[in-house]
C-alpha cells in the first residue's frame, strides 16, 4: 500500500495554498508523515495569467503537474497537489493513477465564493504578476467543475467553506484508515476474470455506443442530438449528453477508454466504469 494523494481543487485564490500547508504541517508533526507538495504555481515563473490564459500552455501545465505528481506517488510520502485541478476529467485521470498505484486519494474543495475569491485575490501581498487578472479569474471560475462527492473520483471528499477550518484529523482518517473503498455497488453482473477482460470490455463499450447512437441517429443520420441522459445496457448509471456528439468522437472515446484500460491495470465493473469515463470526458471537452 503506497502513500496517499490528496487532490486539492477550488476557484483561483480560494485558499488551496494556505489549507495545503495547515494540512502539511498538520501530517508531518502530529502525524509524523512525510509530505511532499506538488506546486501548480511553481510552474508560473511570473506568467501566471499568460500560461492560464493560452490553452495549449495551460494544457502542458497540467500535464507537467500531474507527471510530477505520479512520480512521487511512488514513494513513501503523501502528495498533496496544489493545484486548480478544477477539470472534471483531470480529477478523473488522477483517480486512475491512484488507482493504479494502488492508493487513496482524497479531494479537498476550497468553497469560497467567487466575491470572497476575488477579494482575496486583489488583496493579497504577492506582487501583482502573481495576481489572475479579472479577465483569467473570470474564466476559471467559469471553467470550474464543481466536484461532486457522488462521483467516485471525487471521493473521500472535504470542503472546506470561508470561515470555516478544514477537517485535518478527519483526511487523515480517510486517508490512513479507512478501509479501501469497495467496489462499485450498484451493479450485479457477473466479476470479471483477468483473461477475458479486455474482450469484455471491447464487447460491453461497443454496445454502449451503439445504444447512444441509436438513442439519438432516429432524426439525424451520424449526429446524437439534443439528449439528456441515456439509459444504456451494462450499468444503471445514465450518459449525460449535453451537446452534439458524433459518432466518431463516440468511437475515440472508447479506444482511449480500452487503451487507458490497458496502461493503468484498473480493473472494476467495465459498464459503469466506461459510462464514467463517458461523463467525465463529455463535459469537460
Ligand atoms: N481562510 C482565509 N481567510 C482569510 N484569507 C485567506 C483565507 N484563505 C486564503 N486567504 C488569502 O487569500 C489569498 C489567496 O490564498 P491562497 O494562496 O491560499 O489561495 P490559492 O487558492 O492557493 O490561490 P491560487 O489560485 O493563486 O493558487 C492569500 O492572500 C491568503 O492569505
Amino acid at each position: 500500500f503506497k502513500m496517499p494523494l490528496v487532490v486539492m481543487c477550488g476557484y483561483p485564490s480560494s485558499g488551496k495554498s494556505t489549507w495545503t500547508k495547515k494540512l502539511a504541517e498538520y501530517l508531518e508533526k502530529e502525524q509524523g508523515k512525510q509530505v511532499h507538495v506538488v506546486k501548480e504555481e511553481e510552474q508560473f515563473r511570473g506568467e501566471k495569467n499568460d500560461i492560464l490564459d493560452d490553452s495549449r500552455k495551460e494544457k502542458e501545465l497540467r500535464a507537467k503537474v500531474k507527471s510530477e505528481s505520479q512520480r512521487l506517488l511512488t514513494k513513501d510520502n503523501v502528495v498533496i497537489m496544489d493545484a486548480l485541478n478544477y477539470i472534471k476529467g483531470y480529477r478523473y485521470e488522477l483517480f486512475c493513477i491512484s488507482k493504479a498505484v494502488p492508493t487513496r486519494q482524497v479531494t479537498v474543495h476550497c468553497d469560497v465564493s467567487e466575491a470572497q475569491a476575488w477579494e482575496w485575490n486583489i488583496n493579497t501581498d504577492r506582487p501583482d504578476n502573481e495576481k489572475y487578472t479579472r479577465e483569467v479569474f473570470e474564466h476559471l471560475v467559469q471553467r470550474f467543475e464543481t466536484p461532486d462527492p457522488q462521483n467516485r473520483w471525487d471521493s473521500p471528499f472535504f470542503s472546506v467553506l470561508s470561515g470555516e477550518e478544514l477537517d485535518l484529523q478527519g483526511i487523515n482518517t480517510s486517508l490512513f484508515f479507512n478501509k479501501t473503498p469497495k467496489k462499485n455497488m450498484s451493479t450485479q453482473s457477473n466479476p470479471v476474470t483477468e483473461s477475458n477482460y479486455l474482450g469484455t470490455m471491447e464487447k460491453v463499450t461497443s454496445e454502449i455506443i451503439q445504444k447512444i447512437i441509436a438513442a439519438g441517429t432516429e432524426r439525424d443520420s451520424g449526429t446524437v442530438d439534443d439528449i439528456q441522459e441515456v439509459e444504456v445496457p451494462y450499468s444503471k448509471l445514465t450518459v449525460h449528453v449535453e451537446d452534439s456528439l458524433t459518432v466518431s468522437q463516440l468511437n475515440k472515446l472508447k479506444r482511449q477508454f480500452i487503451t487507458m484500460c490497458k496502461t493503468s491495470s484498473l480493473k472494476g465493473e467495465p459498464g459503469d466504469m466506461f459510462v464514467q469515463y463517458l461523463n467525465s470526458q463529455l463535459s469537460s471537452a
